[in-house]
């Protein structure tokens, strides 16, 4: 089974405005509203696909029945701890040309609602996909998700990670089998400047033979991604299109990865399939459908690095 976990979800509030007036006021030529949250667009791109997941996580006042709502229309199942204060609300503004984001206080999480998270996972084991994704609620400890990740790890449940910052670099010790950092936090990561693909290559490998993680993808947005894992290190090109709306983009990725991987154990199908997802969703209004990415698929070049 697998399950996607998102500690801080969020409505996502996109609006569309001509051009965006800093002081002003902008008017929108359309907007909406969608359950977000890097581990709920997991689940939904997953669904997409036909695979089902389970969205745990936490949810809280009327956004959190805003998102738990959208869940169930879109049959996607769920077992959320209950908050007393409301899910944030981020904002995704765009332009003809680019994204600006507002992305909303966390509700606070408490020990005892921490503990009934925790309580949920025990309950996995052997053959389980985990996917942990996303920022984490200020008010949980930096070490959270490698607390997770060694418990799902002890009960023979696979841990996928998608974060960033400390949360990251805590996580990394705990060796979760496939991360997708993109160019930017694996540069923080490690505070290195990441110019060249082979700086990529060597500070993914670092992760991947010193943390012994199993799958690094590094996303680059419109440039693709570098795997370096188990599967070989390679270099997979996004197909060209126009950009319309990115968020969701890395998502869509890693489930692309997760959905291949489950039914193929082949990193290299999998790499390309994510990033065929990602520029699917990258190419379209909102997450992509199976139809969109299988569409991208024959258009992303696979450049084999392992001899250079
Ligand atoms: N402009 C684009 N053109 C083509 N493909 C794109 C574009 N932006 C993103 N993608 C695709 O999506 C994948 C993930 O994108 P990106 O590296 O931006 O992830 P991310 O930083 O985690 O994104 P986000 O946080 O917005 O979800 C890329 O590897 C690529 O395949
Ligand atoms: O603040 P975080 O948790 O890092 O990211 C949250 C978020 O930007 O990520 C998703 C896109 O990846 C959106 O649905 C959501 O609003």
């Amino acid at each position: 089974m697998i399950y996607t976990i998102t500690l801080n979800p969020a409505i996502d509030y996109v609006v569309k405005v001509n051009s965006f007036e800093k002081g002003g006021i902008n008017r929108s030529q359309y907007d909406y509203k969608e359950a977000g949250g890097k581990g709920i667009n997991v689940s939904r791109v997953l669904q997409q696909f036909g695979q089902a997941s389970t969205a745990l996580g936490f949810v809280g006042g009327f956004t959190g029945k805003f998102i738990t709502d959208s869940l169930t229309e879109m049959k996607i199942p769920y077992d959320f701890v209950q908050l007393q204060q409301d899910t944030r609300i981020n904002m995704k503004i765009k332009t003809e040309t680019d994204e600006t984001e507002v992305n909303g206080l966390s509700p606070t999480i408490g020990e005892a609602e921490y503990q009934a998270l925790l309580a949920k996972l025990k309950h996995l084991n052997e053959g389980d996909i985990v996917v942990l994704a996303g920022s984490l609620p200020h008010s949980l400890y930096k070490a959270v998700y490698r607390e997770m990740v060694s418990l799902l790890h002890e009960q023979g449940a696979l841990a996928v990670l998608d974060t960033s910052g400390t949360p990251l670099k805590e996580a990394i010790q705990a060796s979760p089998a496939f991360i997708k950092p993109n160019h930017h936090e694996l540069a923080e990561l490690f505070e290195e400047e990441v110019r060249e693909d082979h700086d990529i290559v060597r500070l993914a490998n670092r992760l991947h033979q010193e943390n012994g993680i199993n799958h690094v993808l590094v996303s680059m947005a419109n440039a693709g991604a570098i795997y370096v894992g188990d599967g070989g290190i390679f270099k997979l090109h996004a197909p060209k299109g126009k950009a319309v709306h990115s968020v969701g983009a890395g998502d869509s990725a890693v489930a692309g990865f997760i959905y291949k991987w489950n039914d193929t154990k082949d990193a290299r199908k999998a790499a390309t399939y994510a990033i065929a997802a990602g520029s699917a969703t990258a190419f379209s209004k909102t997450l992509c459908t199976q139809a969109e990415t299988d569409v991208l698929l024959e258009q992303v070049e696979v450049i084999d690095l392992s001899q250079r």
